[in-house]
Parts: structure tokens; sequence; C-alpha cells
């Protein structure tokens, strides 16, 4: 939903029919062994020579061009190992077969090379007879070449490995699942004699072993203070120092996100009758990254009674009584979110999710969906919602690359984040199992994933599956709405855009549940990485909440109903029935009038009773009532004939058309017409479709009545705030972005803020 689909695209198509060719060769080599075609010399002089260049061009530092985009393919679907270490027998290089996967075998290695960071982590590894073979680790986090994983001479295991033939024609083993990969630490029993570094053992094992967690912590060597206090945990240490031990590894987890872990180890060490300072400290911050903030809030007021001195963990718990408070009535101070929006980078806020009326239930006939449970008005807050996961591109930021993500078995493209995306969300489910249900919950079509939560005691995510869920749920989302409202209100231009396709990305659990329809009846918006849905019309208990998945709008004049075959769906709402049964003859007089009506609205000669007249004649292509059937195609003539009304100080003809034009998109409206008889209130009795541009709409409405029914002029900004509200998700900044500062009478806005 709004990600840039480049799938038609034809310099695109052109990466995916080679990558298609390429993989059809690969296919070809199927059963051969993977013997390298390069020496082990050739081979790491290449890797070195390629490391030493890239240094070089990131020591230069010039900015890179905003087009440059990296390509990244998902490869065909295949399951993580869910076998246990110690049912898989080991392979060597000269052992492997190209294109295949080595069910129930285990390459030992050792990389030999520092890393290289691709769409992949990778570096070159040798096995204990000295062979070596190109390592490609997908979806591992950045920082794995940094942390003490990955650095040169490290001991790797890989489970149930595949060979593939990689772009130079070479052959190089691919792990797209965390879980078929393990980092095994220099003391590990797993390492072969010869490629073990001497270890110094102290009398007392666990001591020595907590002595080098405490060093590597701090070194900000988290994974490896970890290894080192779980090796000192193994060693029978007293219960006072197993406490301190894990009370540490606790730090360290934190430190490495993992949540889930920290928890455990806290409530291990905090069981007894008097938990400690730290334990209570720490099992809230874990809590509270976990987004349970009532536990977190709770721990912290213990913590708080208990050593009223300690002022952090009083400040720790205003923030998470905040949080509470937030997800609990909804109550957000959305005017600082907006400016936090603004200034962090990434636009992350630390904000709690609210969910309101709304629950899951199952629909008739599209899956689950997402219904009210009880009566809402149009703008309510239905929920707002923290990202699962987000990926953000800057589009100032010259200098990081788009991901080009294509997936050749499904013939779709897509440019931005989403690779980012899809690795950002398997390392968050793999370091914080108590997470995964949330997520492998959402749809994912007919992806059958493996159903083991562990094995060994390591979480299973499977990758594929994180990328099918993401193919079907994640949405592309600016920086947040306002900024994309005002740049299409101060634009002149007045197609406004409604199918606008983003580079960032992210994913909302809940809002994933609601189903599309064109005539949708609520809307989602962002600030930052918060999604807000609100209604777009007043809703009974048990309806269906519906938003776009792709806007309808254009779709008439073309005769086409709006695409989803992506999703794998046809939309049957009344206006795609009505695109099927008008008559291709319509559908050409449409398409012909509305090129005419964009010449006569450029033409600065002409005249507005031609306009009006050509206008007139689209309308008579409609033959049911636009409350029935909304006529999208008609909204941005009469929308302009108001606006150039209002801009020419015709206030009555602004209010006919400005009336028209919301009546054009399913609003039935009561007591707007002029001349008005004075104390006759301004109703909108029934809402129709929102779009960005409506607001500004209103506000034509709003200026015009000042002149021509002062009495209505109050009311009618009244529902353009509430059409902000629902388009920007908030009307804390209507006053800022439209206010009486705007002396535009055309509804657009003076200046961009
Ligand atoms: C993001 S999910 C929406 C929630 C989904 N219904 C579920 O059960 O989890 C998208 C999928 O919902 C279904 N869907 C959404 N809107 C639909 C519609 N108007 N008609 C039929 N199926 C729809 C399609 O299967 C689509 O791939």
């Amino acid at each position: 939903m709004n990600t840039h689909d480049v799938s038609q695209v034809p310099k695109y198509l052109q990466v995916l029919n080679i990558q298609k060719q390429n993989l059809k060769r690969a296919q070809s080599f199927k059963g051969r062994r993977a013997i390298s075609k390069k020496s082990r010399d050739e081979g790491l002089r290449q890797f070195m020579f390629r490391q030493m260049r890239l240094r070089q061009l990131m020591n230069k530092k010039e900015p890179k061009s905003s087009k440059e985009i990296r390509s990244s393919f998902i490869p065909s679907a295949y399951a993580p190992c869910i076998a246990s270490l110690k049912e898989l027998s080991k392979v060597m290089i000269k052992d492997l077969y190209i294109e295949t996967h080595h069910h129930g075998r285990y390459l030992l290695l050792r990389t030999v090379t520092p890393t290289d960071i691709m769409t992949a982590i990778m570096a070159i590894v040798e096995d204990e007879e000295g062979r070596v073979l190109m390592l490609q680790l997908y979806n591992q986090g950045q920082e794995l070449s940094r942390a003490y994983h990955l650095t040169e001479g490290t001991v790797i295991v890989v489970k149930e490995p595949y060979v593939k033939v990689m772009a130079d024609g070479d052959y190089g083993l691919r792990v797209d699942h965390l879980s078929d990969v393990r980092f095994i630490p220099e003391f590990g029993s797993l390492v072969p004699l010869s490629w073990r570094k001497r270890i110094t053992e102290d009398g007392d094992f666990s001591n020595s072993w907590k002595m080098r967690g405490n060093d590597f912590f701090n070194q900000a060597d988290y994974h490896l203070a970890i290894e080192s206090y779980s090796k000192a945990l193994e060693s029978s240490p007293s219960n006072e120092v197993a406490i301190t031990i894990k009370l540490n590894r606790a730090l360290s987890f934190l430190k490495t996100h993992q949540f889930d872990a920290a928890l455990l180890d806290v409530e291990e060490a905090s069981c007894g009758p008097e938990p400690s300072e730290k334990a209570l400290f720490r099992k809230a911050q874990a809590l509270y990254y976990l987004q349970r903030f009532r536990e977190s809030c709770e721990t912290n007021k213990a913590l708080s009674e208990k050593y009223p001195e300690n002022t952090l963990a009083r400040r720790e718990f205003e923030r998470a009584s905040a949080r509470l408070a937030e997800a609990g009535i909804g109550k957000y101070e959305f005017k600082r979110m907006q400016l936090e929006a603004r200034k962090r980078q990434p636009p992350h806020l630390d904000r709690g999710s609210f969910i309101g009326p709304v629950s899951v239930r199952p629909t008739k006939s599209r899956g689950r969906g997402l219904f009210t449970t009880e009566a809402v008005k149009a703008g309510d807050l239905l929920f707002c919602e923290k990202a699962f996961a987000h990926a953000f591109h800057d589009v100032k930021d010259t200098t990081r690359n788009l991901t080009l993500l294509i997936n050749a078995q499904k013939d779709t493209m897509t440019l931005g984040t989403q690779a980012e995306l899809i690795e950002s969300v398997a390392q968050r489910l793999y370091r914080n199992p108590s997470l995964q249900p949330t997520f492998t919950d959402l749809h994912h079509g007919t992806y059958k994933p493996v159903n083991i939560p562990e094995i060994d005691g390591i979480p299973i995510v499977d990758t594929f599956l994180v990328e099918r869920i993401i193919q079907l749920n994640c949405f592309g989302c600016p920086l947040s709405s306002r900024e994309t409202h005002i740049s299409a209100m101060t634009s002149d231009a007045t197609a406004k855009k409604d199918n606008e396709q983003y580079h960032s990305c992210g994913v909302w659990p809940l809002a994933s549940y609601i189903n599309h329809s064109c005539l949708s009846n609520a809307r989602r918006s962002f600030i930052g990485d918060m999604m807000v849905i609100r209604a777009t019309k007043d809703l009974a208990p048990n309806t269906e909440v519906t938003f776009w998945y792709k806007s309808p709008f254009n779709r008439e004049s073309e005769g086409v109903s709006v695409e989803l075959k992506h999703w794998g769906f046809r939309c049957d709402c009344i206006i795609c029935q009505n695109i099927q049964k008008t008559d291709k003859t319509i559908v050409i007089k449409r398409a012909e009038t509305l090129a005419d009506l964009e010449r006569l609205f450029k033409s600065r000669k002409s005249y507005l009773p031609k306009i009006e007249e050509t206008v007139f004649g689209l309308a008579e292509t409609y033959t049911q009532p636009a409350s029935e059937v909304p006529r999208l195609a008609i909204w941005t003539p009469y929308l302009n004939l108001a606006a150039a009304y209002a801009a020419s100080r015709q206030p009555r003809k602004a209010v006919i058309f400005g009336l028209q034009a919301l009546e054009s998109l399913g609003y039935v409206i009561d007591g707007g017409e002029t001349p008005h008889a004075s104390g006759r209130p301004l109703i909108v009795k029934k809402w129709g479709l929102m779009i960005d541009s409506v607001v500004g709409c209103w506000m034509i409405l709003s200026g015009a009545y000042h002149v021509v029914a002062p009495g209505l002029e109050a009311q009618a900004e009244e529902y353009a705030r509430i059409s902000y509200r629902i388009c920007i998700g908030e009307d804390q900044t209507f006053d800022e972005t439209y206010g009486k500062l705007s002396e535009r009478l055309d509804g657009l806005l003076p200046t961009a803020k």
C-alpha cells in the first residue's frame, strides 16, 4: 500500500529479465560440485582489492547521486533448518553441490577476510581443509560486521548450507534465515584445536568468565560479554555470584535489544524476597521496550518507593506513565509529535499505541477484518499505532541508496526500503520471540511457514514468511501526512496526488487487518512512525472499517476499476461495479471532456461560463445519484470552478460549486445553499469520500460564506477542521496550517511551513 511499485517500469523490467535469465542459467548447474573457479589466493586477492577500492571511495566522501540504486533479489523460498545441531552431520566444502540445500548437514567455517557490506554481509570463509568459498549472510544486521560475530577469524556454523551461482558466475554460500548460522566464540567446544587461540583459565572458572564478560562489556562487545556470562553460569557459581552474573548479562541483553532474554535474567535474579535496585531498574526497562507499559510502570513505582533517591527511576516512571496514558485514552500531544517527527532521524517516536473502539473479527468473504465496537463520528480516532518496524528514507539525504527489491518468482519489484524492513522485522523477531505471534498472525496468503518456534534454545524466524507478510501488509509512508498535505495544497497543480508512492515503509499490525474498499470509511495518516486511523464517516457499531489500498481516483475516466492483483482480489464495491457497467462510449466522452477542461482551466483567456457548461456536460455522463455512487472524475473540475469563482470574488458561485464538488464525493449537505435563511445550520447529513483537497473545499466555502452567509462561515471552517484531522491525523496544527493567516480564497495554502 503506497510503496513504490516499479514492476511495470521498463528500465527495471530489464533488471528483472536479466535476473530471470541468471536464475535459469544457475539451474543448469544444479547438482554439480561447488568447486570455486578461482584459486584460494585469487579469491582472497580479489576480495581484498574490492574492499580497498570501497574504502577509497568512502574516504573520498563524494555525495552519491540520489539515483544510485542497489538490487536485492529474493530467492525461491526455502524453510529454515529445524533440526538440532546434534542431528546434523558435518560436510566439507569439497562435498557441496550447486543450487542444492544440503539437508541434514552443517558446515564448520572460519572467516579469512574482514567483511564487506552490500545488500548482504559477505566474507570469504574456509573449512578445516583450507578450501574457501564466499559467504553471504542476509538479514543479519549491519552491526554484525562491527560486533564480535564477524571479524576475521570468526568461527561459524552454517546449518543445511545452500550454494548458489553468484552474479560474477562463481559460487557462494547464501544464508537467508538468521537461525541457520551460528557464531561460535573462540572458546566454544566446536572450535577445532588448530583454530583455537590459547585460553588461560583460572581456578575459579565462573569468576574468571564473569571477569572476561565484564571486560567485553566495558569494550562495548556485548555479544561476547553475553557468551562469557553464559559460560560463567555454566560453571556452577554460588547463588550470590549467579545473581550478579545474570544482572550483568541482562544489561548486555538490553544493550543488544534482546528484551525477552533481559527480562528472563532479571526475573530470575530478582526472585528472592528483596529484589535489588539494579534488578528492578533493568526489569522496568525490558518491560518498557517490550511495550508492556503497565508492568513497567508498576516496577518503576515499586523501585521509586523503595529507593526514593533514585531520580532516574522517577523519570522512567513518568515516561512509562505517559505511554500508559496514551495507550489508555488516546491522549497525544500531536503538535509535539509533529515537531519530533521533523527533528528525529529516523522519525521514530517514543509513544504508546492506543486502540479505540475497534476489534478484529472474521468477515463473510475477506478473511478477517476490523470492526467498530461502538458508534463513532466522522473524525473520531479509531486507533493510533506505533510501527512494529519502520524503515525510513530521508529524501533530502543523497548519500543513502535506495534498494530495488526484486521477486523474480512473483514478478514484482519495489523501490525503497522494503529490503531494510524485512531485515529489521527478522532481527526484531529473532531477538524477541515473544513478539512473534503479533507479526506472524498477519495475512500471508498461501505461504506455509514452519511451525517450530525454537531449536537448541535458538528462535526460528522464517525470513520468507517475513518477506511474504511484508509484501501483503506493508505501508509506504511519508515523514508526516501534514508535510504531504502542505506540499499538495501549496502547489497550484489542480490534480492532487492521491496515489502517492513512498520510499519509507513500515508494518503496523492492527492496521493490517483493515480490508480495502473504494467506498472507504476510514483513513490512515502518519506522524513519523505512528499511524493514525480516523473514521471518515459516522459509523454504527459493528461496521467493518475499510480504507484504500490504492486510491480509486482517475479510474472511471479510464474505464477500469482499481487494480489490486498484488493482494489477490478484485474490489466489488459499488464504484467498481459501476465502472464495469459503464459503456465504452461514455468512458471515451468523459476522458475527452476532462482533457478539454484541463485545457480550458490552463488557458488564461477561458471564460468561466464556458467551463461551467463543459462541466455540466461531464455531469450528464452519470446516471446514478452521487450519494449512492460517488462521481470521482467530476470532483476536480467542480473544485477548480469553486476556487476560480472564489478567486474572482464571486462567492455565490463559489458556494454552488464547492457544494457540488462535495456532493460528487457522496456528501449529503443540508442548509448550505444561498441565500441563507438566518439560523439554519449547515449540516453534513452523510459524509462522502475523504481526500486532502476536501479540506481546501471547506475553506473555500468558509471564505465565501464570510461574504454571503456569515452565519455559516464558522461551521464550514469546523468541517474543514474535521476533514484536516482525518487527513493529517490531528487538528492541533490546523490553525498553524490554514488559520486566518491564509489570504488565499481558493483553498490553497499561502506558504509551506
Ligand atoms: C492486509 S490483509 C487484510 C486482512 C486480511 N483480510 C486478513 O484476514 O488478515 C490483505 C488481504 O485481505 C484480503 N482483502 C482485503 N480487502 C479485500 C476485499 N475488498 N475483498 C476481498 N479480499 C480482500 C485479501 O486477501 C488481501 O490480500
